[in-house]
């Protein structure tokens, strides 16, 4: 069952529609983002994206840097609005839903079908809400992780995993029960007064992702996100991340430039070059069969 769906996305920044046109017109022949940028002085984000993420999938984009992965990531929960596409979420979707269960009460004769024609009322293009209806939609549906952290440096560890949770009506009790359990659940219990600062940059991202998961959004998106770590480090959260994925069942996409955390954590990579998707597929499928040589060069680097 797919939960995002990004329907021939593409963003040219810093272009008027007519002007994108032109971008877009040259893309369309098959000119690389780089000639594009020299010809027009327009950067290409992404040219013409066509992806289905799955329920409960770990999806990770990579690329090299400018290939497009923030732009991305960032459609997701509009903090970029495109040039031109659609990007579908069913809104229905939230993780306790039995995928299994909901998947076969589903007729899904073809992925590309399900959206507009057996789900049409949870089912939204998310580039026609309003600005109610996408406060809704960030609060209700995605929570994302930064490569910075991004914690409120004035605020302690517990106030800032609560924070997400401000909106809601919740007295402060009930958010920081909340907010210790998934500091708990992310190995940081004892520490729920400290400032960020006085926290190295692994347990500051790990506030960073309990943050996230106090939510309790479907939809986690995270960039680049222990990037900034050590590799050992760096290695301890993605296997927290693998345990925590596989009890509660989100959609999580996940940027990175490394291909060795690709293929440990991610059940799909697309990987994105010049801003075009040029291959969707499990680790396995992107070694045996690598579209280009840009995909096997990225396979062949893997450790
Ligand atoms: N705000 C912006 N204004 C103009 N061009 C931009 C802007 N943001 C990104 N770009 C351009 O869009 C292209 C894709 O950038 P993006 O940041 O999405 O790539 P990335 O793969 O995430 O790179 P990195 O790994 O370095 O973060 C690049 O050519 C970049 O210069």
């Amino acid at each position: 069952m797919d939960h995002i769906r990004l329907e021939n996305i593409s963003k040219i920044y810093n272009a008027t529609n007519t002007q994108a046109q032109v971008a877009l017109s040259l893309l369309a022949e098959g000119m690389n983002s780089v000639a594009v940028k020299e010809q027009t002085g327009y950067s290409v984000g992404l040219y013409d994206i066509n992806l289905a993420i799955k329920a409960g999938e770990l999806h990770c984009i990579m690329g090299l840097s400018g290939s497009g992965k923030s732009t991305l990531i960032r459609h997701i929960n509009r903090l970029i609005d495109p040039t031109s596409g659609k990007i579908w979420v069913d809104t229905a979707i939230n993780a306790q839903t039995n995928i299994a269960e909901y998947d076969s009460a589903q007729a899904t004769p073809s992925a590309q079908t399900a959206f507009s024609k057996y789900m049409p009322s949870t089912v939204i293009n998310i580039l026609e809400l309003d600005d109610k209806g996408l406060q809704q939609y960030r609060q209700q549906n995605v929570s994302m992780v930064f490569q910075h952290f991004g914690l409120t440096p004035h605020m302690t560890v517990i106030q800032n995993v609560a924070y997400g949770l401000r909106v809601r009506k919740m007295s402060v009790s009930e958010r920081h029960d909340i907010a210790r359990h998934w500091l708990n659940e992310v190995g940081l219990p004892n520490l729920e007064n400290s400032y960020p600062d006085e926290l190295s940059g692994g347990m500051q991202q790990r506030v960073g992702l309990a943050r996230a998961l106090a939510t309790d959004t479907p939809i986690l998106l995270m960039d680049e996100a222990f990037s900034a770590l050590d590799p050992l480090i760096r290695s301890q959260l993605q296997d927290q991340l693998l345990e925590l994925q596989a009890r509660l069942n989100k959609t999580i996409v996940f940027i990175t430039h490394d291909i060795d955390e690709a293929v440990k954590v991610g059940q799909r990579i697309s990987i994105l070059n010049g801003g075009r998707l040029i291959q969707t597929g499990t680790p396995i499928e992107l070694r045996n069969n690598p579209a280009d040589d840009y995909v096997a060069q990225f396979m062949k680097a893997k450790k």
